[in-house]
């Protein structure tokens, strides 16, 4: 099973090589605006799922917002460590 540290290196691997047809590419070739607006609407589907949907659900929309989280630190060249200092 892949773990945050898994997805990162392959999200950064992606950013490096540019594959055609990686959604990664594409969000960040839309700039930290675009990735910014994705962030705070998969936080509000987040709160929905965990208010209306099932777990299941609720974590599958938590993956997504890790996601965007995830390629918004490619985006800002935020290395996992940088984050996990302020914990
Ligand atoms: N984990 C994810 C992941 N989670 C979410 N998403 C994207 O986020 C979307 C979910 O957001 P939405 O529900 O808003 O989807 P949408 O409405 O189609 O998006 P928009 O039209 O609003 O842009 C999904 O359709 C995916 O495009 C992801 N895209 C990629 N990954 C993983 O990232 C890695 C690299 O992927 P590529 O860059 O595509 O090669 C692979 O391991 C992928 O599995």
């Amino acid at each position: 099973m892949k773990n945050f540290d898994d997805l990162f290196a392959e999200l950064s691997e992606r950013a490096e090589s540019r594959p055609s047809g990686s959604r990664t590419v594409e969000l960040l070739d839309g700039g930290v605006h675009a990735i910014g607006k994705k962030i705070v609407e998969e936080a509000a589907e987040v709160w929905m799922a965990a208010e209306y949907q099932s777990r299941e659900e609720t974590a599958e929309e938590i993956s997504q917002l890790l996601y965007h989280l995830q390629v918004l630190m490619v985006a800002k060249g935020l290395t996992p460590a940088d984050v996990w200092r302020h914990l």
